[in-house]
């Protein structure tokens, strides 16, 4: 089976998956996904990580259709649990995720993207979750992820309806974070991500969780937590260096320490 994941580990890592001509999620492209996060969960210089598909016609246009017959019994149930894992897998990589969507984001496709921390588009891409037109559901975490993200109303939209819509309206009701011209998404994208390489690495870690469980917990919850948090990045090397290079007025060099 031909090699449909490339992976660069740094600082900025990046996963650029290739499964022309849609970039569909097929099971191959699943399992290949895993091994891919795999190796960036487990590259310890590892900052910010960036997602994308190749080809510039779609970051990914869902699970593989074509698949869909063969979904019986045990096959199923491998494929719904290795694609629950890998979606969640996803979602929990430590450091920042950016999701560079070039082209299509659909269904499993914009599912991947839900589970990242920030979303960059290209202007003519198009973002939906049509699976009900398919007679399946978005159950990657669409039902679950879109309503935290853009609202439960608008959530019901994209699904009830199943309708894409425009790079511009997704940043509007804040499913994007950033819009980029045509073929300008993974640039945008580095740029995003370079910036994020520059925070002290500890503390960003930390914040993502933060964040993460703080929709599901009480404001008290999450405060105690918080401030739990912020004891154990005071009086690290990153907070001393942070506080050096601001009164020396340049720009601090984290070790991660
Ligand atoms: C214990 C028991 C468990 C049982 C269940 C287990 C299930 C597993 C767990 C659930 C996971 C759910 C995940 C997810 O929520 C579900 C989905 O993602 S469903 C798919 C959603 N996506 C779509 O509906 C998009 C479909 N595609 C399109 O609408 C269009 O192709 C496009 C993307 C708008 C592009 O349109 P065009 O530019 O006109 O290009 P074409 O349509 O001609 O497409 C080109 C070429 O690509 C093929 N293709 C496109 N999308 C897919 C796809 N999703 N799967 C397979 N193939 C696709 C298309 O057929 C063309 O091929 P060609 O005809 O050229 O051979």
């Amino acid at each position: 089976m031909s090699d449909l994941m490339r992976v660069e580990l740094g600082e900025r890592c990046e996963i650029v998956w290739d499964n022309p001509p849609m970039n569909v999620v097929s099971r191959e492209f699943t399992a290949q996904l895993r091994d891919a996060l795999a190796r960036v969960s487990n590259h310890r210089g590892a900052r910010v990580l960036i997602v994308t598909g190749a080809g510039g016609r779609a970051f990914c246009a869902g699970s593989d259709i074509a698949e869909f017959e063969g979904l019986r019994g045990r096959v199923a149930e491998d494929k719904l649990l290795l694609e629950k894992l890998v979606y969640r897998q996803l979602a929990k990589v430590a450091v920042p995720t950016i999701a560079a969507i070039e082209g299509h984001a659909l269904g499993g496709g914009l599912e991947l993207a839900l589970c990242c921390d920030l979303r960059v588009a290209s202007e003519q891409s198009k973002l939906g979750l049509p699976e009900l037109r398919l007679g399946v559901l978005p159950g990657s975490g669409g039902t679950q992820r879109l309503a935290r993200l853009v609202g439960l109303a608008r959530a019901k939209e994209f699904v009830l309806l199943g309708e894409p819509v425009t790079a511009h309206r997704a940043l509007e009701i804040g499913l994007l974070t950033r819009v980029a011209p045509k073929g300008g998404a993974l640039d945008a994208a580095r740029g995003l991500a370079d910036i994020v390489a520059t925070r002290g690495p500890l503390a960003t870690r930390l914040a993502k969780r933060l964040l993460d469980e703080s929709v599901d917990r009480t404001l008290e919850e999450g405060m105690a937590l918080e401030l739990d948090a912020s004891e154990a990045v005071f009086g690290t090397e990153d907070m001393l260096e942070g506080a050096r290079a601001f009164a020396q007025k340049r720009d601090p060099i984290f070790t991660d320490r």
